[in-house]
């Protein structure tokens, strides 16, 4: 496949992600202090799943950044998060704590080799920034996606989350970019495994994460540290494992049961010969961690009432396809992001391998446990 330029869009992107990643980690370290001062920081959504000021801190500021870069004109933002909650009389406070914590990030952003706005952005700009994410992509034209915090129940519980940014057109993705705050460059700074960094931390170090990032068609996909106030100058290239012996293999999924079917995927697991206990991480850094070689499969099976949303994969597809894996539905098909902000069509659940030996069997397993459930 011919390789688009992408320079800017990449560039920003990679910078944006880098700038957003400090605003979390910022967040992160007030959601420790003592309860009396972080309660405005964290909501329940519809759905009882957490939402923070960090997840429309970062929508504000990417959006913001994107529009300023390439006009907001035609910018097309697929986001997770609305203004809905936050512009309820009652949420001045949270406004508040959000305008804060999107001001100072963004007061940094020269930095970062991004613009800043004249004078800090007042609740009208923020809540615009936010409000323009509402975009439902589709098959045509140029669409950012965004998921400003995924893993935000990780987020809150001080362990693993992401900042995912990708770029599609015409219901292809072009580029994805993973901030990983809490995801150490090297593997072995992590405490316990890809889990829990939290017994390592010290507030406000952002030395700790890194942010990965790939271009649809260039076969390669890189890492660069987090590092305090900036962008580092050297970035490296990422692969994955060559280990194709399920002995040998480490499978990953979600934390939580109501996210993906523990009991199915460790039946897929037991008969494929996996001898490993599954590593359970929140968040998109499961794809972080098939790219880098940390592991060699992640599954996700939602319960089928649950339709998969486009910003909680993009990113980490590209990214995990350029570093030389395989992703696709559990039949064996590419995922679609061209159905607006839903992956229609999926089929079970989701499977991202290191390669196509342990992708087959994984496809074998699926089938034949289908089969003999359904006997
Ligand atoms: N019922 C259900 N089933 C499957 N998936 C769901 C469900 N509800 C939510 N979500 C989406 O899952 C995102 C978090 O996925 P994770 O892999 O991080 O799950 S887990 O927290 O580790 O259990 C999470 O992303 P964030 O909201 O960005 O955190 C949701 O988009
Ligand atoms: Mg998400
Ligand atoms: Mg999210
Ligand atoms: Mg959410």
């Amino acid at each position: 496949m011919a390789v688009e330029s992408l320079e800017t869009e990449m560039d920003t992107a990679v910078r944006v992600v880098h700038l957003a990643s400090s605003l979390c980690v910022k967040v992160q370290d007030k959601l420790r202090l003592p309860s009396s001062t972080n309660g405005a920081h964290v909501k329940s959504k519809d759905d009882d799943s957490p939402v923070t000021v960090a997840d429309w801190g970062v929508q504000a500021i990417v959006s913001w950044v994107l529009a300023e870069v390439f006009g907001g004109q035609n910018l097309s933002i697929v986001a997770e998060e609305d203004t809905e909650a936050l512009s309820k009389a009652d949420s001045l406070g949270l406004l508040g704590a959000v305008s804060n914590a999107v001001n100072e990030a963004l007061s940094e952003a020269p930095k970062y080799g991004l613009p800043k706005p004249d004078k800090p952005l007042g609740s009208t700009e923020i809540l615009k920034a936010i409000g323009r994410c509402s975009s439902v992509g589709g098959p045509k034209g140029r669409h950012w996606v965004l998921d400003p915090v995924d893993g935000t129940l990780g987020f809150v519980r001080g362990d693993q989350y992401a900042v995912a940014l990708a770029l599609i057109e015409n219901g292809k993705l072009l580029l994805g970019v993973l901030g990983c705050p809490n995801y150490p460059v090297k593997k072995e700074c992590l405490s316990n495994g890809c889990n829990q960094t939290v017994a390592k931390s010290v507030p406000g170090d952002v030395s700790k994460g890194c942010v990965m990032y790939a271009k649809r068609g260039s076969g390669q996909a890189w890492m660069q540290p987090l590092i305090a106030g900036g962008i580092p100058e050297s970035a490296t290239l990422l692969k994955v494992s060559s280990v194709n012996d399920p002995v040998l293999a480490t499978v990953c999924e979600p934390v939580e049961r109501a996210n993906s079917n523990h009991l199915f995927t460790a039946g897929l697991a037991n008969s494929m010969g996996v001898r490993k206990q599954p590593m359970r991480v929140y968040s998109m850094v499961k794809y972080a961690a098939i790219a880098r070689g940390d592991a060699e499969v992640f599954m996700k099976f939602a319960q089928s009432s649950y339709k998969e949303k486009i910003w909680d994969h993009a990113a980490g597809v590209v990214i995990v396809e350029e570093a030389g894996g395989v992703v696709t539905d559990a039949g064996g098909r590419n995922l679609d992001f061209s159905k607006g902000v839903y992956l229609e069509g999926l089929d079970r659940g989701i499977i991202a391998c290191s390669g196509q030996v342990l992708h087959e069997k994984i496809i074998g397993a699926v089938y034949a446990s289908w089969e003999s459930s359904s006997l």
